[in-house]
């Protein structure tokens, strides 16, 4: 959170306050309402989050730091990334409230370094030739409803358009994107300010150097490990988002600025749409759930939902309009699928941003209810190997048990014949895998 200077020179009233893991909000034209007349709007209200920070003088004592939000948050990235989870931080809200300076940081302190960081001191544990790491980083604007790469030159001069397209499996993702091999630090904030440099930026009525571009500074980690003496990789991708600037259109501006404006504005509704969809979803998901607790976890995926209808009596979860902008076409799995994702809500404390601000937290509290399922993302012939020999001990330890109660000889040797065949089955498919590789 933080108090930008136009609204200290506009005299704004502070109307936000943060204890632990609260943010309130004080409605003061609720709280002026001295002439006895009723007013039906709540004059405080409260959201609670995992993680509340006050960021809005540095000289107060509570001021919280980009390294104390980073202490925090950057834990949690750093472990995902080393188990192998797609990780996505994105910062969300009204333009002038800190998105660019939380996720990018300022030349003095870059966040996104802070991660990168973690990621390097990682590597001097891999000094027993068992494992190794690779850091690849990507950096794209969206600009306009089109992908532009901050880190590739373009031959002709002229800004050149990237195409996004889908994999089955993996995916949305920039065709031609340059993904650039990092060492260290320095390397990273070369490239970091490279791509700050080319992005676009504009002075508006409210912030005068606001981003007009949505930009997604990507961390590409593979770690290579011998496991079961079969060389495999875990790989995770950590998309760090900063969303453009919206604001309500200026008629003083000329055409293009509000064409950026109009575009921007369309691809923040859309977000807006998805994520409140997601959560409709997800909480539509886990009540159906809790109902039928005998609902196996193949079969959750096909809960239904009950607020979009039906067809002859059958629910299913609504539509997410992903397509409908770059921005979250491209953040389709990070949004709603395999990515462990953190949300940070910006918001300013002044009295003039109250609409703002209740609206950013309304969605940051409506997020917390999409479940995503993020997964480890490893070699298929590692992860079935490992699934196999858990099946075996399983299988093995069940044998011991049925042994060790022989106490109806005739059952317990039909069932110790399936166990042990089912046991010589399993070790032959992993001797199998072996061979095929
Ligand atoms: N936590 C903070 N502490 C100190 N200064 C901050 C903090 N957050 C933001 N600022 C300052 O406030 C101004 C606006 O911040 P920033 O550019 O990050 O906003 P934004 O939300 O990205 O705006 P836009 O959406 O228009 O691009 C900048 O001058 C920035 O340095």
């Amino acid at each position: 959170m933080c108090f930008v200077s136009r609204e200290s020179a506009e005299g704004g009233r502070v109307i936000v306050e943060v204890d632990d893991k609260v943010a309130t909000v004080r409605n003061i034209k609720a709280d002026s309402r001295l002439d006895g007349t009723w007013d039906s709007r709540e004059k405080t209200v409260a959201f609670s989050f995992d993680y509340c920070y006050w960021s809005v003088d540095p000289e107060d004592p509570k001021y919280a730091s980009q390294e104390m939000v980073f202490q925090d948050l950057g834990t949690s990235v750093l472990s995902g990334a080393f188990r192998g989870y797609n990780i996505c931080l994105f910062a969300y809200g009204q333009t002038g409230s800190g998105k660019t300076y939380t996720m990018m940081g300022t030349p003095v302190s870059y966040t996104i370094c802070f991660i990168l960081t973690g990621l390097f001191s990682r590597k001097d544990d891999y000094s027993d030739q068992t494992a190794s790491c690779r850091v690849k980083v990507s950096f794209l604007e969206i600009y306009n409803e089109r992908v532009r790469d901050l880190l590739k030159q373009s031959e002709h001069k002229k800004p050149y358009t990237l195409r996004v397209r889908e994999h089955p499996e993996t995916g949305p993702y920039v065709q031609g994107l340059s993904q650039h091999l990092v060492t260290d630090y320095k390397q990273v904030v070369e490239l970091l300010e490279e791509g700050i440099a080319k992005r676009i930026t504009a002075a508006t009525h409210i912030h005068n150097a606001s981003s007009r571009s949505h930009a997604i500074f990507t961390i590409h980690y593979t770690q290579a490990i011998l496991e079961n003496n079969l060389p495999s990789e875990i790989a995770s991708k950590i998309n760090l988002v900063d969303l453009a600037g919206s604001e309500r259109a200026n008629p003083s501006y000329c055409k293009d600025r509000i064409t950026e404006g109009a575009n921007i504005n369309k691809s923040l509704v859309t977000l807006g749409i998805v994520i409140s969809t997601l959560a409709q979803n997800s909480q539509m998901f886990s009540s159906c759930q809790s109902i039928n607790t005998l609902t196996s976890e193949g079969e959750s995926s096909h809960v239904d939902s009950p607020s979009t209808g039906s067809v002859s009596g059958t629910r299913r979860p609504a539509y997410i309009p992903y397509r409908d902008s770059i921005l979250t076409w491209l953040l389709k799995d990070s949004l709603g699928g395999n990515s462990k994702t953190i949300m940070i809500a910006t918001i300013s404390p002044a009295s003039s941003s109250y609409n703002e601000t209740m609206s950013t937290l309304r969605y940051a509290s409506n997020a917390k209810n999409i479940i995503n399922k993020p997964r480890v993302n490893e070699d298929a012939n590692v992860r079935l190997i490992r699934e196999l020999r858990e099946e075996i001990d399983r299988l093995k330890t069940m044998l011991i048990s049925f042994e060790l109660r022989n106490s109806s000889p005739s059952w317990s040797d039909d069932r110790d014949g399936n166990l042990t065949e089912l046991v010589l089955q399993n070790e032959m498919k992993v001797r199998m895998i072996y061979m095929l590789l």
